[in-house]
């Protein structure tokens, strides 16, 4: 599980955090949503360690953020970060030599999934291409965790889709997965946690299972009323 007790964030005098607090389970999709700015991208990198936090806490399975980490989590940006000449297989090999727990099958799996051209080159790549080529990479690192921030942000319905489909597939198979994404609709029905943050606070954490049958909400319903509010 990663637990992140009442971390804290500001950006010169802007508090960006405030005592933010949820869990992400092994084995589920838990989703971190709130508006352009809320803060979803910094809590990402904080449990990464790429961003300091004042106070508070981040534990995976019970231990604290070290370099190690890489190990543990695979943290997919926003956006490629390959250096642009670089084909797709030079961009699996630089991945191979830094990352010791890359898994070549799965990459190639993952490549035939995505029906991508390991000749291509990353600066060739349309918007909903590079964000494949970004998930295949991410992907394909044995790690029990992944974060993947904004992975349908920019890219056409068919590519969404495609992306979505990954989530249903051994391919993630029983790993953490907390994911940052404003197009809801495309995995609203793979989702099993919801984290609504707004304010720089969470302002409610919920299984989408629940509010489904208890309430009769969707996870789009929830967020109508707490962003419309
Ligand atoms: N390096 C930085 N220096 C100063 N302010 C920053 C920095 N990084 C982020 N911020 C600010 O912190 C706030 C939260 O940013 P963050 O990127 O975490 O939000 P987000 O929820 O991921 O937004 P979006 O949905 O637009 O990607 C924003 O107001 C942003 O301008």
């Amino acid at each position: 599980m990663i637990e992140i007790s009442r971390i804290s964030k500001k950006y010169g005098r802007k508090r960006v955090l405030n005592e933010v607090t949820f869990t992400a389970e092994k084995g589920q999709i838990t989703c971190l949503i709130g508006l352009n700015g809320a803060g979803k991208s910094t809590i990402l990198k904080a449990v990464m360690g790429l961003t300091p936090v004042s106070g508070g806490d981040i534990r995976i399975d019970g231990e604290p953020v070290t370099p190690r980490i890489y190990e543990r989590v695979s943290f997919i940006p926003d956006s490629l970060t390959m250096p642009p000449g670089m084909r797709i297989e030079e961009a699996m090999r630089f991945m191979a030599d830094f990352y010791p727990n890359w898994n070549l099958p799965r990459a190639e799996e993952l490549l035939s999934f995505f029906q991508l051209n390991r000749m291509d080159k990353i600066n060739d790549l349309s918007k909903g291409t590079a964000a494949k080529v970004n998930l295949m990479l991410g992907l394909s690192l044995d790690a029990d965790y992944v974060l993947m921030d904004e992975p349908f942000s920019g890219i056409d319905i068919f590519s969404r889709e495609q992306i979505a489909s990954v989530f249903t597939t051994h391919l993630i198979e029983d790993r953490g997965v907390i994911i940052t994404t404003h197009e809801i609709h495309d995995i609203e029905h793979l989702i099993d946690k919801v984290v609504l943050l707004d304010g720089g606070r969470v302002y409610r954490e919920f299984s989408a299972e629940d509010v489904r049958m208890q309430e009769g909400k969707s996870v789009v319903d929830v967020m109508r009323e707490v962003y419309r509010a």
